[in-house]
């Protein structure tokens, strides 16, 4: 790791910033988003957010939103004074509908129609299962299995109200072993891939592509929600022994959205180094009777 790396690490700087986002090489072609509406939710801070840097750097429009007004703003004034392009934010939680539907009507109006919905927002806390509350238990849930329904439903009614195409990227996590110390996540999560499956074939006829994608342990500041001694095992979970970056994320969404993924539904894209084959995170720290068992 690089001294730079590890100040960064120290003061809890995760990940690419959005200088870093703007002048990061990227594999597609400038345009490749030219007209294309995004709307992004969790898009004020890491894969959300990289993933606005690379759509409006290939053309799109975008609309960010997130509980957070200040941070989305905030990365919205680091947006365009990193790459010159105006987006539009929301604050709103995905937990209500009745937001879900006003941002949804202000993304059609305001961007004159939507032709791809990022489900970014989440999170979860780490805990054993069995101590989890059901307030707790709730939280996550509603957060990550009902408030990414909420969104992807509001955008299909729309999308078939109107007669258009779209299509939906739901950000998940690498569930394929469990997430031991986040079996509440899991759970949400499993949700999420098997709704976007199921509805992919429902809404296929309506012209709707519906993927998700698995993110494995991605540098940003999501991460400060971790303990320290998970933080300093970070990467090690997975055979390629490292952590991805944001820009991995966004370079996976805009395959799924842009023609390239025109042929593509129902899928789970794995973008975790292997971490659906190999490794365990023990957020809450390596219980005894898993020590020296290689994760
Ligand atoms: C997994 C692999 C790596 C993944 C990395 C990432 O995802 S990085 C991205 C990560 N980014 C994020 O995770 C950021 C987003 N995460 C969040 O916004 C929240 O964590 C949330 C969605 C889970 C809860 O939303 P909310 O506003 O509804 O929450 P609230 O605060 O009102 O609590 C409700 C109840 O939950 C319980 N409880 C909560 N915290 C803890 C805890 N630490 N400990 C124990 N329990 C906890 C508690 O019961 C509480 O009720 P109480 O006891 O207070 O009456
Ligand atoms: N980083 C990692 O290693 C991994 C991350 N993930 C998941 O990937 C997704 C992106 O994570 P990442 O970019 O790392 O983390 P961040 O915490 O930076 O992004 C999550 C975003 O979700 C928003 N959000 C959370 N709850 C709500 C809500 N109720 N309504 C609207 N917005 C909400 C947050 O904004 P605000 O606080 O303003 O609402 C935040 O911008 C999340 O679902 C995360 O759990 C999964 C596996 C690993």
């Amino acid at each position: 790791m690089t001294d730079i790396r590890t100040e960064r690490m120290e003061k809890r700087l995760w990940g690419l910033s959005v200088p870093d986002l703007a002048a990061h090489p990227t594999v597609y072609a400038p345009d490749l988003l030219k007209g294309q509406r995004l709307l992004i939710s969790g898009g004020g801070s890491g894969m959300g957010r990289a993933t606005a840097v690379l759509a409006v750097r290939l053309g799109a429009e975008v609309m960010i939103c997130g509980r957070d007004g200040e941070k989305l703003d905030r990365a919205a004034e680091e947006i365009e004074r990193a790459t010159g392009a105006r987006i539009l934010t929301r604050a709103m939680t995905i937990r209500d509908p009745e937001q879900v539907s006003a941002v949804m009507d202000d993304a059609f109006d305001e961007l004159g129609g939507l032709d791809a919905l990022v489900n970014s927002a989440g999170g979860q806390f780490p805990i054993e299962a069995i101590d989890l509350t059901p307030k707790g238990w709730n939280a996550v849930v509603d957060t990550n299995l009902n408030g990414t329904w909420h969104m992807m439903q509001a955008a299909a009614r729309r999308w078939r109200d109107a007669g258009v195409p779209g299509s939906i990227v739901n950000i998940v996590a690498t569930i394929d072993r469990g997430i031991p110390h986040s079996a509440h996540t899991a759970a949400a999560r499993a949700g999420v891939v098997y709704l976007s499956k199921s509805v992919a074939v429902e809404w296929a006829p309506l012209g709707i592509r519906v993927n998700a994608l698995a993110p494995g342990t991605i540098e940003t500041e999501g991460l400060n929600n971790y303990p320290p001694a998970m933080l300093s095992r970070l990467g090690q979970g997975n055979p390629m022994r490292r952590m991805g970056d944001t820009w991995d994320i966004a370079e996976g969404v805009v395959y799924l959205t842009a023609s390239s993924g025109k042929f593509v539904t129902g899928e789970l894209l794995q973008i975790n180094g292997g971490m659906h084959l190999w490794g365990t995170n023990w957020p809450l720290g390596v219980p005894e009777s898993f020590r020296g068992t290689g994760g």
